[in-house]
């Protein structure tokens, strides 16, 4: 039985995410191709587990990582187009309100409707706060592919949502205060839904 010799143990940690002004951070990511390497379905699981750490307040305090419920591949110095997500439920023990590693994702359809978060948003890879109301789509349609290859195609809103466009932006070189209104940071249009 041939023993797989597993090199040292790796895990993403806030020194492993890279910050704004890395050029990385303002490249095209490149869609993957399958089957995945070996580093392709490890990237995967360790983006993931990194959420789960993020949320845990024990692990959270121990390994000093900052709390997040998305994160890119760019952000880990990666350009390729996987996104994992971790949107914990509104209630203490529910379920996840949505979790997965996506891989190629892509949105293929939306709401005309508009939205943001009441709070605004923050992201791993920007060590700031950029106050301002960052107006996404409302509902998404996303085609993605899972860690087998096997084609997925979800409809998303609140939430969700709007986490899946901000990984999303990060395949496509897009930091979140990109799309505040410069000129008035929380002006919003007739009928955006404003996410509490
Ligand atoms: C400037 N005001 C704000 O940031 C902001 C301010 C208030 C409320 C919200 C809702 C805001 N906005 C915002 N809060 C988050 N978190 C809340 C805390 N949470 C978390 C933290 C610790 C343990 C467990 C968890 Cl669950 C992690 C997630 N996350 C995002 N984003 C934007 S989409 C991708 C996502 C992301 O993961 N960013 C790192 N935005
Ligand atoms: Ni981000």
């Amino acid at each position: 039985m041939e023993i797989q010799e597993r090199s040292g143990f790796f895990m993403i940690t806030m020194d492993t995410i890279i910050r704004e002004g890395h050029p990385t951070l303002r490249e095209i990511a490149k869609e993957v191709t399958f089957p995945l390497t070996e580093q392709e379905q490890q990237l995967g699981k360790d983006m993931f587990e990194f959420l789960v750490n993020s949320q845990d307040p024990i692990k959270a305090e121990e390994l000093h990582l900052r709390g997040g419920v998305g994160l890119a591949a760019p952000q880990v110095n990666v350009s390729k187009r996987m996104i994992a997500v971790l949107v914990p439920s509104e209630q203490e023990d529910g379920e996840p309100e949505f979790a997965g590693v996506l891989y190629n994702p892509k949105i293929v359809s939306h709401s005309v409707q508009d939205a943001c978060l009441g709070d605004g948003e923050g992201c791993l890879s920007v060590d700031r706060d950029v106050p301002g109301y960052v107006v996404r789509h409302a509902r998404v349609t996303i085609a993605y592919q899972d860690e087998t290859g096997a084609a997925h195609k979800i409809r998303l809103k609140n939430y969700p949502s709007i986490v899946v466009q901000h990984e999303i932006d990060h395949l496509n070189g897009v930091l979140f205060y990109d799309r505040i209104n410069a000129d008035n940071p929380f002006a919003i249009k007739e009928g955006v839904l404003v996410l509490e």
